[in-house]
């Protein structure tokens, strides 16, 4: 194993290769599929080994050292913040500007990273009929960085966004709870950035909460209204020790 590989790996989630001989992402076998359907027209939909081991550990080198990250102020309930996480956006020349938390994100082209263009070839032909034209990416650079319970409900996105989410680096939670009151108004982006995320779900994967685990190349899929009836985040793992990259994609309306 090359020292690049060996600085993915956390103690708590360690990366397994679980095709050690596979050869690249594009083989035809059929690759497992999670479907949950979270009710009332919302569903979430998880490939756990959408691109191959060694794909995506190239995925992440070039990620991580060719993606112009940031780590923004940005202002939550009134008060400003460092972003627990570096960022960085590319979208479509033309489309309207993402401003979220009072922060508006440089959009940078796709022509600039063609590796990301090879990743948005491979969720269009895993979801057929999707077409996203913009891209947000995150950077978790250990266990203390996080992102807060939040709903992508941007109106820029539509009422129904479908939003695609690659996995690469150090396994980390992904949390799901439904908003109190079904339906109900919410803030746009509202991100909680300043308060500390809960440090574990109490009950999990009941009705109202579920969790999933983000593997390294896994594809995880938010369909229908569960940008609007629920909230996700990624909160904090103390032993979680190494980076994290994920990108999610979206389609601005
Ligand atoms: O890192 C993740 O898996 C989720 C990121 C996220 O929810 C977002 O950028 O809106
Ligand atoms: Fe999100």
């Amino acid at each position: 194993m090359s020292g690049g590989l060996l600085k993915l790996i956390s103690k708590q989630h360690p990366i397994e290769d679980p095709h050690p001989n596979s050869e690249n992402s594009t083989s035809e076998k059929p690759k497992k599929v999670v479907e949950l359907d979270l009710g009332n027209g919302s569903q979430v939909l998880q490939i756990p080994r959408f691109i191959s081991y060694q794909h995506s550990c190239n995925y992440f080198e070039y990620l991580d050292q060719n993606i112009p990250w940031t780590r923004p102020t940005i202002r939550v309930f009134a008060r400003s913040h460092v972003q627990p996480r570096d960022t960085c956006y590319v979208a479509g020349e033309g489309l309207p500007q993402l401003v979220y938390s009072g922060y508006q994100p440089h959009a940078y082209s796709w022509d600039e990273f063609p590796p990301l263009k090879e990743i948005l070839d491979m969720v269009h032909k895993a979801l057929p009929g999707s077409s996203f034209n913009s891209l947000l990416l995150n950077r978790y650079k250990g266990g203390n960085d996080y992102v807060g319970w939040h709903a992508d409900d941007e109106k820029l996105y539509g009422p129904t966004p479908q939003i695609a989410s690659v996995s690469f680096g150090c396994e980390r939670d992904f949390l799901l709870k439904r908003k109190p009151s079904k339906g109900a108004p919410v803030k746009s982006a509202e991100r909680c950035e300043g308060e500390p995320p809960s440090k574990r779900a109490k009950k999990l994967n009941n009705s109202d909460q579920h969790a999933f685990t983000l593997k390294h190349g896994s594809l995880l899929v938010m369909s229908g209204f569960t940008q609007r009836d629920w909230l996700h985040s990624v909160p904090k793992r103390v032993k979680a020790e190494s980076t994290r990259i994920n990108l999610t994609f979206r389609r601005i309306v």
